[in-house]
């Protein structure tokens, strides 16, 4: 730790924090506290609420205390009058007047009062003279010696900033103490020295244990603090989110400490689109996350969303410094007018996450309306509507001085790419095709000619933990095949993708039916319902209350959920673009993690598949082929795995069983919807309703779909008994333990121990792995 004859020079943000230290104790005199004695303790300023009242005990006989019901009392705070002024103030020490929540990140006196839980503050060591010189206008702030200093370090166990770096134990000691947080957390965040972070950041940074920046952070939080706009990749679950987030907190602290804010400053500081609401409300968690250190007073978070009150968001827009929205609904507040358009074109950060979906054919029209919306440079006071919006914008439309525009995503067009790098070829301007991304990226009005294109992972999109496979077999043992997969991982938490909502209210019941913990995703259910599975799916599987250990999704979940500990991603349908692929696998593996991704196929499925995996692999194999590696230069091939099928042959009967329980009970459920819809239409014409009669007429228009509609009719018709008796029958067979062919292995009670299975096999001679046939290739037996 540096000492006060060791100084070095201190990260920019730190010198300006002290100075602004400086500036606040001085400003204290100027204003009327400058009669205040020099107290041999250490003391502030404070206002009256600020104080720790406490309740004046009473005689027990004073019935109405006499009028004093109610006093409160204070220890150890002098009051002093301003000679000129004559307004009252008080002195206290921290013990009198702990601090209340610190804003805008300038009281730093204040901060580490609350982190330190001490009177006075060491202050940042290698210039202690300033910040502790006493000033004639205010109370004299010893110094405290070093060894003060650990000592409570020691019984505090502080966060370890600067350990062992020898260059940067000065600002590191302040870090020390802001960032602990009263937490007892040792978290040494000196490897973001370089990128000259506040200490408020850096004490939330440590606070979250995030000892380094990641490739992407290191590389764009220095671009985006410069100033340039930045379009990011880097592979799923990189820490994309606060390669931005910290810029945008930087921004926050640094205007929330300016007295004299600007009107400008008052607007919402940033827009950031998403687009899904899990990933809008995720965005909001993790910034939240990032300010939640209690060092400064949090940014107001507005997050505009579907599904969810518009009203409710309409008001916390009012005082928001960030605002999160998915497109439609941040478009349905921005054209319904409040003044949230002018609110919106001031904002200094534009963020477009996942930008290469929302910048996709089909999402982009709401996208372009609030980009024109937020450039509308005359009348930004008028309220825009959707039809004139596009018309206006094209005639107003200026590049943007203010705003910087910050693009990330894990994927993007390789053709445009290899043009952001620089790479490409020439000609063909970015406005050459209005349907193409690089179209779309020209409309995001960069502030400069050309954005910095950061790539992190030129080579490899996916994870590097990530392992790959692939399990053939017939469309109709799908299910089967799912469900063998998902015994075969216990307590691993799941992801399975679908296409379809249809296959997700299928799955979900089947799965259930097993007793596995399964949730259910899809655009279809309403938010709280969507929100609620997530939340589940988070918190279940591994805490020992096995509730939610698999969410069945549809691509909803598949771009930008960051639910920890997903150790296994299943395709139970085929991605439809290898950037889906991409995307939802990346759901696993991520931060560092390994984590495993299957596809379910059928057996005309796997050439396609292997085409689709060794595209995403491709530029890896182009790259790796030119260092001469043979497996390479043959490109990426998937490697099938092969599940025992006496497993799955025993998984059989009560797979079928479950499956006929989930289709009677859809099936009833749909009947009984479209009983009440036909119900209703016959009310309106006058007719009688005879659902038999309508049946027997739909029986001879059987045409496409007939098979399925007869099977919906079955399972229709099984009567509540029926299905009583089919629960049992369930139940039954899950209780009976499913011998695998080998003595002593066995299923039990719908899941198994799939490591006491290896064991068993290896200690009776067995090759571990074997049983699981290659799927140990992917570490799965770890799991
Ligand atoms: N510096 C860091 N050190 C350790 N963990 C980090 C760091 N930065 C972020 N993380 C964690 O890494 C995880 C993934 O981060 P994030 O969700 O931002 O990834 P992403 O790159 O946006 O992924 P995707 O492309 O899937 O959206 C999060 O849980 C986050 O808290």
């Amino acid at each position: 730790m540096a000492t006060t004859d060791n100084k070095r020079a201190l990260p920019a943000k730190v010198a300006a924090m002290k100075a602004r230290k400086r500036q606040r104790v001085d400003d204290g005199g100027a204003q009327g506290h400058g009669a205040a004695p020099a107290g041999k303790k250490a003391k502030s300023a404070r206002q009256v609420d600020d104080l720790v009242w406490k309740d004046a005990a009473m005689p027990d006989r004073l019935d109405d205390y006499e009028g004093f019901f109610g006093l409160e009392e204070v220890d150890d705070v002098e009051v002093f009058k301003d000679t000129t002024s004559g307004q009252v103030s008080f002195l206290a020490t921290a013990a009198a007047a702990p601090p209340k929540t610190v804003k805008g990140g300038a009281e730093v006196e204040d901060v580490l009062a609350v982190v330190a839980g001490e009177e006075e503050w060491a202050g940042f060591e290698d210039a202690e003279e300033a910040v502790t010189e006493p000033s004639a206008a205010a109370p004299a702030k010893p110094a405290k010696s070093k060894k003060g200093v650990k000592a409570k370090k020691a019984a505090r166990k502080p966060v370890a900033v600067g350990k062992g770096d020898g260059g940067k134990g000065d600002a590191a000691a302040a870090f020390e103490t802001l960032a602990d947080g009263g937490e007892g957390i040792e978290t040494d965040v000196s490897a973001w020295l370089p990128l000259k972070l506040s200490p408020d950041t850096l004490a939330s940074l440590a606070k979250l244990k995030f000892s380094k920046p990641t490739p992407i952070q290191r590389a764009a939080i220095t671009e985006i603090l410069a100033g340039h706009d930045v379009i990011g990749k880097a592979s799923t679950g990189s820490g994309k989110t606060l390669a931005f987030g910290i810029p945008i907190l930087e921004r926050f602290l640094e205007l929330r400490s300016n007295p004299q804010r600007s009107e400008t400053s008052k607007a919402p500081l940033a827009l950031l689109l998403a687009p899904t609401r899990e990933l809008a409300h995720q965005l909001e968690k993790h910034l939240a996350a990032l300010c939640s250190s209690g060092a400064f007073e949090p940014p107001s978070i507005a997050t505009l969303t579907g599904g969810l009150s518009v009203q409710k968001q309409q008001r916390r827009l009012v005082n928001a410094d960030i605002v999160i929205g998915t497109p439609g609904r941040l478009w349905e507040v921005i054209s319904s007018g409040q003044g949230t358009m002018k609110a919106l074109s001031k904002i200094q950060f534009l963020v477009v996450d996942e930008a290469d979906r929302l910048l996709s054919e089909g999402h982009f029209k709401e996208v372009e309306e609030i980009l024109n919306a937020l450039d509308r440079k005359e009348d930004a006071d008028d309220e825009v509507s959707g039809d004139d919006a596009e018309v206006d914008a094209e005639r107003t439309a200026a590049p943007n001085t203010v705003r910087q525009t910050l693009v990330f995503s894990a994927t993007f067009d390789r053709g445009l790419q290899r043009k952001l790098s620089g790479k490409g070829r020439p000609g063909g301007g970015l406005m050459s095709s209005r349907e193409s991304m690089e179209y779309l990226l020209s409309k995001l009005n960069f502030r400069e000619d050309t954005p910095k294109f950061i790539d992190v992972n030129p080579i490899n999109q996916l994870a590097s933990g990530l392992k790959e496979g692939l399990v053939e077999c017939v469309g109709t043992e799908k299910d089967l095949y799912l469900y063998a997969l998902i015994m075969l991982h216990v307590n691993t938490r799941t992801l399975v993708f679908t296409n379809s909502i249809d296959a997700v209210r299928r799955i979900t019941p089947l799965l259930q039916n097993l007793g596995v913990p399964a949730v259910a995703l899809h655009s279809g259910m309403v938010q709280k319902a969507r929100l609620r599975s997530v939340e589940r799916f988070t918190q279940g599987g591994l805490t020992g209350q096995p509730s939610s250990s698999v969410l069945v999704a549809t691509d909803v979940a598949a771009r930008g959920l960051d639910i920890k500990n997903v150790q296994l991603v299943i395709h139970y349908h085929l991605p439809r673009a290898a950037d889906s692929y991409v995307h939802r696998s990346g759901r696993t593996a991520r931060a560092g993690q390994p984590g495993s991704s299957i596809l379910i196929c059928g057996p005309e499925e796997v050439a396609g598949v292997r085409r689709l995996v060794a595209k995403v692999h491709a530029q890896a194999a182009v790259s790796h082929s030119q260092t001469g590696s043979e497996a390479a230069k043959q490109g990426f091939y998937i490697r099938t795995l092969d599940i025992d099928r006496r497993i799955v042959a025993r998984l059989k009967p009560r797979t079928t069983l479950a499956k006929q329980l989930a289709d009677a009970v859809i099936a009833k459920e749909k009947g009984h919807k479209e009983d009440s819809f036909m119900r209703a239409a016959a009310e309106e014409l006058g007719v009688e309703y005879d659902s038999e009669e309508f049946e027997a007429q739909a029986n001879g228009r059987r045409g496409r779909g007939g098979d399925r509609k007869k099977k919906e009719r079955e399972a229709r018709g099984l009567s509540r008994d029926d299905i009583g008796a089919l629960r049992a029958d369930l139940r039954e067979m899950l209780r009976q333990r499913i011998n695998v062919g080998v003595s002593e292995k066995y299923l039990t009670s719908g899941r198994v121990d799939v490591d006491e299975l290896l064991r068993q096999q290896e200690s009776g001679g067995g090759k571990t792995g074997e049983f699981l046939g290659t799927v140990s290739h992917l570490g799965l037996d770890d799991a």
